[in-house]
């Protein structure tokens, strides 16, 4: 292996992993495999439960029959939300907070030319390559939704992780916005970073997956390489849901 490569990704394994609430089975038990450094697209209608089993593969939430775990180290894992979770500071204190408290970051930003630099100057290296350096003063919470998402994309490029989930990262943002996220989750991803990401936006699925995990009702329908997904679903209800029939 070159020297330079990053790493292998550990391999996320669902056994049986459901999650239950009030009686509900939301998530019916799953059994899945991430691996490998690839992009991820978890897709299905509104309700399906891609953003429960988002959180159970990021840790958030525990499953409540069967095991969610990784086989091997657990790799460094950053997550960006549909509604990005911000410090009632401004957009760089926001970066330098995160710089404060975590010690692995992205190595190239902690040096110039062999010397390490300040936190706000690696602070501003990030806001500046995702477009917000003339934000740097501003309170983060009254970025519009946009910029909000870059800055949480920002705050993630600075942590460097082996694994990236997003859930619903664009579904509030406008064509240029989305285009920004989308950009910037193939950067991440060129830099060795796997991607899990949730949509239900199938253009965008057709953009960015190498493979999709379909679900519908809580029941994971398909796991497959995004272009036999599209070209040849196995599920009458991905089938409908490509041809746009299927709405929940
Ligand atoms: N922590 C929780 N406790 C109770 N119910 C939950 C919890 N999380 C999700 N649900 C319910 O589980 C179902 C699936 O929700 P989830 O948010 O995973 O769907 P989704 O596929 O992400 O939908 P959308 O596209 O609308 O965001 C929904 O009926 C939701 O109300």
């Amino acid at each position: 292996m070159n020297a330079s490569q990053p790493p292998p990704v550990a391999t996320l394994a669902f056994d049986g992993a459901a999650f239950t609430h009030r009686g509900h089975t939301l998530l019916k038990p799953t059994t899945l495999r991430l691996s490998g450094c690839q992009r991820t697209l978890i897709m299905g209608p509104n309700g399906a439960g891609k953003s429960l089993l988002m959180r159970l593969a990021h840790g958030l939430l525990p499953p409540t029959s069967g095991a969610v775990g990784w086989q091997g180290t657990a790799p460094t894992q950053a997550m960006v939300f549909q509604r990005p979770v911000l410090l009632r500071r401004s957009a760089l204190d926001n970066l330098t907070y995160v710089l404060a408290i975590n010690k692995t970051l992205r190595p190239a930003l902690n040096r110039t030319a062999g010397h390490s630099i300040s936190r706000k100057a690696q602070a501003m290296q990030a806001l500046d390559k995702f477009g917000l350096a003339h934000l740097a003063q501003r309170p983060a919470r009254v970025l519009s939704g946009g910029e909000q998402q870059r800055l949480a994309l920002a705050r993630a490029w600075l942590l460097n992780p082996q694994v990236l989930f997003l859930d619903e990262p664009t579904s509030a943002l406008d064509p240029a916005a989305i285009k920004a996220v989308e950009d910037a989750v193939l950067e991440f991803h060129r830099r060795g970073t796997r991607i899990v990401m949730s949509t239900h936006d199938l253009h965008q699925a057709r953009r960015l997956a190498d493979d999709v995990v379909f679900l519908h009702n809580g029941h994971l329908l398909e796991h497959t390489l995004a272009k036999q997904f599209f070209s040849a679903p196995a599920s009458r209800e991905a089938s409908a849901f490509i041809r746009g029939e299927l709405v929940w």
